[in-house]
């Protein structure tokens, strides 16, 4: 068997791993599913609206318990650590984007890059801010940024702090088709270049078959529609 698929090593270490998830709300979105991520992979998640994506996403990056089964990142199954063990891995391990970003109004774009990389302890990266396009508004208040400047520099504040896994749910929502296709860029040069993985969510196809595998959520199940 080839140790290379698409570039990508078939036997490079195993990040997380979700077994058997299941979840329901008001009624059953998904049911025995499996997945799992390895270091420099890239899986997109596609499906219909209301099929479950972003909550399967939650599931996956430590916000949701599943109504039943495990996600084991490195040897540590998520649901069973104490809670302050989770919100650890969430701070320094996990980079979660969504398209609702979080960032300190009151301040500059500069600020809440200096707030983050302080918390951290890494350095602002000022070559990442030239690829997203943003080094000319960041003395800028947040509140004065577009929302696609804003989305980017959400982007690059989780970037700074150097997570092990990117959960990404539309983030390319507010960008148009050229920057939406730099961010991906950026965001793959991010995981070969740190040994990270990434998780997305998202309608666009032919952002999602970018990545080294793609999962459609229908029926209950994730089928593997590119391998
Ligand atoms: N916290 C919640 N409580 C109750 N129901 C919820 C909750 N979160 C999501 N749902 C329901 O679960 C279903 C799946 O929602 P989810 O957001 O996961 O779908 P999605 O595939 O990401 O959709 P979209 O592509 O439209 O964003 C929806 O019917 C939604 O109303």
């Amino acid at each position: 068997m080839s140790e290379e698929r698409n570039n990508r090593p078939l036997l490079a270490p195993l990040l997380l791993e979700a077994k058997n998830l299941s979840h329901s709300f008001d009624y059953e979105l998904f049911k025995n599913i499996n997945i799992n991520l390895h270091k420099k992979e890239s899986v997109a998640i596609i499906g219909t609206s209301g099929s479950g994506k972003s909550t399967l996403l939650n599931i996956l990056s430590s916000l949701l318990k599943p109504t039943t089964g495990d996600v084991v990142f490195q040897s540590k199954d998520l649901y069973s650590l104490k809670q302050n063990e989770l919100l650890r891995i969430r701070r320094d391990d996990f980079g979660i984007i969504f398209q609702a970003h979080y960032l300190f109004r009151g301040f500059s774009a500069i600020e809440n890059l200096n707030i983050a990389t302080l918390l951290s302890h890494e350095e602002v990266d000022y070559n990442l801010l030239k690829e997203l396009n943003i080094t000319h508004v960041l003395n800028q208040g947040v509140g004065e940024l577009s929302g696609g400047q804003q989305q980017r520099l959400s982007i690059a504040r989780i970037l700074m702090k150097k997570p092990k896994i990117i959960f990404a749910d539309e983030p390319t929502g507010n960008l148009d088709k050229e920057t939406a296709s730099i961010v991906m860029s950026t965001l793959f040069k991010y995981i070969k270049e740190n040994d990270a993985a990434l998780i997305l969510v998202t309608h666009e196809e032919d952002l999602a078959f970018r990545c080294d595998r793609v999962f459609k959520l229908e029926e209950l199940n994730l089928k593997e529609i590119k391998k």
